[in-house]
């Protein structure tokens, strides 16, 4: 849709979620979603601007507002879960998040009834992911043990594997589950550095496999995957929009949304990854696509410098986590000066920063898209191709 087209910035409607107000997820319910794409452009335009960044018209892709969100984070408190009150760390139990697909909150709900009736929660249990893929055919869950009050004993992982079997039963496109400690154990042989995660207890199938535009992704629980089941195929038509010739790097790759579709339109597509587990998705998934293509496990800043007398390939895609690209690695990209580059952002702020440093050294902001990954949130996801002089 082209910029601010037919938009009605004072439209009100009715939220759909009655926890809405008091829970601390969405923040634009009550607002149609044409007014919240068209604040989003505003959003977006004004970093631009307040970053002296000349940007083109934006265009801007929706779908659904309700019954996107393939992955939801639940905090789990006495038997109960629920989300953040609104502007607080208070927990909120709920009973209806309509912004998420309907089978995540199938399996909520009935591990939220399970525990009331049979207190299944292994000890310590803190937050709960559940994933499912687009179709919802599969689903899995995460489930997050704060060690610094648990001591993990013996019987923790048949905990787990109970609340997985019991949910099954009443769920059963349940694919698998994995039990995670965070933090420092209080007893036991294992040490677990603060802040650092580790599946002590696994359930049935290891991950879930995504269909993009006809591509399968196999993606290990636990591996970033576009939230959106609705527009992350645009996403892959954006990026790739024709585009090919000899070389292609995908950096911030993650399982390979973009690096495998690339494959087929570039001779040699070389992917940087550093977290585990989407790292080893990643390598399997571009060793199946062929020889000649690479997956790097390293951080991206590294790669940019080891490759720094290689000579620039086509095209640099990336698509950095909210804190951007940051300077070091956005002078990386300067001085190897590809011809273009696709920057997918969910941060308006940091893409402004990082526009910045790239329009003031030879580069101009051709195209620019904005994409309602997140409606009911503030937050915004922008494409953004970037052309050298
Ligand atoms: C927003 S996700 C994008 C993933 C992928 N492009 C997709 O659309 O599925 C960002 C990814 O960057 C990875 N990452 C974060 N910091 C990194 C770094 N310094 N070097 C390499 N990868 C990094 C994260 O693990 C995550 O998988």
């Amino acid at each position: 849709m082209p910029e601010a087209a037919g938009l009605n910035a004072t439209a009100e409607v009715t939220p759909r979620c009655h926890h809405f107000g008091v829970c601390g997820g969405c923040q634009l319910q009550h607002l149609s979603q044409q007014t919240q794409t068209l604040r989003k452009v505003d959003a977006v335009r004004i970093r631009l601007q307040q970053a002296g960044v000349p940007s083109p018209t934006i265009e801007t892709h929706t779908a659904a507002g309700y019954e996107y969100r393939n992955r939801i984070r639940l905090r789990v408190e006495g038997g109960r879960v629920g989300y953040s009150r609104f502007n607080s760390h208070d927990f909120l139990p709920i009973q209806e998040c309509p912004i998420a697909s309907p089978l995540l909150w199938q399996a909520a709900a009935a591990l939220d009834n399970l525990a009331a009736t049979t207190n299944l929660w292994p000890v310590g249990s803190k937050e709960l992911e559940l994933m499912t893929d687009g179709d919802e055919a599969a689903l899995q869950l995460l489930l997050h043990v704060d060690a610094t009050v648990v001591t993990l004993d013996r019987d923790t992982p048949r905990q787990f594997r109970d609340l997985c079997e019991g949910l099954r039963q009443r769920v059963p496109q349940t694919a698998g589950g994995g039990l995670l400690v965070q933090g420092e154990l209080a007893s036991g042989s294992r040490r677990v550095q603060e802040r650092q995660r580790v599946e002590v207890a696994r359930w049935g199938a290891p991950g879930l496999t995504f269909r993009v535009n006809g591509q399968a992704y196999a993606v290990s629980r636990g591996a970033f995957f576009q939230v959106n089941r609705f527009l992350t195929g645009r996403m892959v038509e954006l990026v790739l929009n024709g585009r090919s010739g000899r070389a292609a790097w995908d950096l911030f790759a993650g399982a390979g949304l973009f690096s495998v579709p690339l494959t087929d339109r570039f001779d040699q597509v070389t992917a940087v990854e550093v977290g585990q587990p989407a790292a080893t998705d990643l390598a399997a998934a571009l060793r199946s696509a062929g020889q000649q293509h690479r997956a790097m496990a390293q951080p991206v800043l590294d790669f940019l410098k080891r490759a720094r007398l290689a000579t620039p390939p086509d095209l640099i895609v990336m698509d950095p986590p909210r804190a951007g690209l940051g300077g070091a690695i956005t002078q990386e990209l300067i001085r190897i000066g590809a011809p273009e580059m696709v920057y997918v952002s969910c941060d308006a702020a940091t893409f402004a920063r990082d526009a910045r440093a790239l329009v003031d050294s030879r580069y101009t902001i051709t195209d620019l898209h904005l994409l309602d990954l997140f409606p009911q949130t503030n937050h915004t996801e922008t494409i953004a191709v970037f052309r050298r002089g």
